[in-house]
């Protein structure tokens, strides 16, 4: 069987997944949906068999799997509608469900429909281990992320240091995941991972780097509890298209394109 896919949003990450489906042949991207001024931009990138939409009315009904990749306000756009047609919906912008009222939408949503939420690990490593245990076995759960100065541009991150010229790491933020996923929409998505997968967002504690030594982001997360404790470090260069998002985002939303498609999966 062939899982048909749509993608929300065509930039660094969707791109980069495009180009890993493309042989296989188990799954098929067949929609992506793009801003309606983005369309005659993203059609010629793809070809002629994948429908480019810039509605959501326009989704096929035979589509099996929905994979956001555009960000939080996509999400809050699009998320609810998917859910409610009964796909299934894949998310990498984790960090607006900081959002009560968007998280408890979505769920909503998919209760009614039978459809699932699928919160893909994206750019981090150990989410399955700090989910298996859950909030009930652990304590404490502490984020640290770096990355180069210059992927902290446009964010909060300007108003306390100067980007350019740092000569040692700079804390930028340290605070709640709830804080640090709604103040960092585009670099805090694995913040809100974690909490969702651990003890929530207004208990997990974070830190946010700029590291003028490091040339890979940096996720590192310490998490405690009674009976188990670990410690999970992953480091990936980032996508040509945007250097501030891992590589390791758009190999870990193929994953879960092939945890639909495959009959052996690990
Ligand atoms: N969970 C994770 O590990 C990570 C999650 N992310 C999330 O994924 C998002 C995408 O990342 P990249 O591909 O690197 O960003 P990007 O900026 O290269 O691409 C985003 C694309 O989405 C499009 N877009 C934005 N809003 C849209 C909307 N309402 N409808 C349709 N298209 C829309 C933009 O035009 C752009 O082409 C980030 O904004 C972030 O929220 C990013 C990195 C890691
Ligand atoms: O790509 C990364 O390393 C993480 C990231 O931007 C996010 O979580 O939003």
């Amino acid at each position: 069987m062939t899982v048909k896919v749509a993608l929300i949003g065509y930039g660094a990450i969707a791109q980069d997944l495009f180009f890993k489906v493309q042989d296989d042949p188990y799954l098929t991207i067949k929609q992506v949906l793009v801003r309606h001024r983005s369309c005659e931009i993203v059609k010629p990138l793809l070809c002629s068999t994948i429908e480019v939409i810039s509605s959501i009315d326009d989704l096929d009904d035979d589509i099996d799997f929905v994979l956001e990749c555009a960000g939080h306000e996509a999400l809050c756009e699009y998320g609810e509608a998917v859910l409610r047609r009964g796909i299934d919906l894949g998310v990498l912008s984790a960090g607006a469900l900081s959002d009560i009222n968007l998280d408890t939408g979505l769920r909503q949503a998919a209760h009614q429909s039978g459809s699932k939420i699928i919160v893909v690990p994206g750019a981090i490593g150990g989410i399955d281990a700090i989910s298996s245990v859950g909030k009930t076995g652990l304590t404490a759960v502490q984020y640290t992320g770096r990355k180069a100065p210059l992927s902290w541009k446009g964010t909060p991150a300007e108003n306390v240091c100067d980007l350019e010229n740092l000569s040692e790491p700079f804390e930028i933020y340290a605070g709640t995941a709830r804080d640090a996923a709604r103040l960092f929409p585009k670099n805090a998505n694995v913040v809100a991972t974690v909490a969702l997968a651990g003890i929530g967002f207004d208990e997990t504690l974070v830190r946010l780097i700029a590291d003028p030594f490091v040339s890979r982001n940096t996720h590192r997360i310490e998490a405690h509890g009674d009976n188990v404790s670990f410690s999970f470090e992953t480091c990936s260069g980032t996508l040509p298209d945007n250097p501030r998002t891992s590589a390791l985002t758009s190999q870990s939303a193929y994953r879960i394109l092939k945890m639909r498609s495959d009959s052996f999966f690990l």
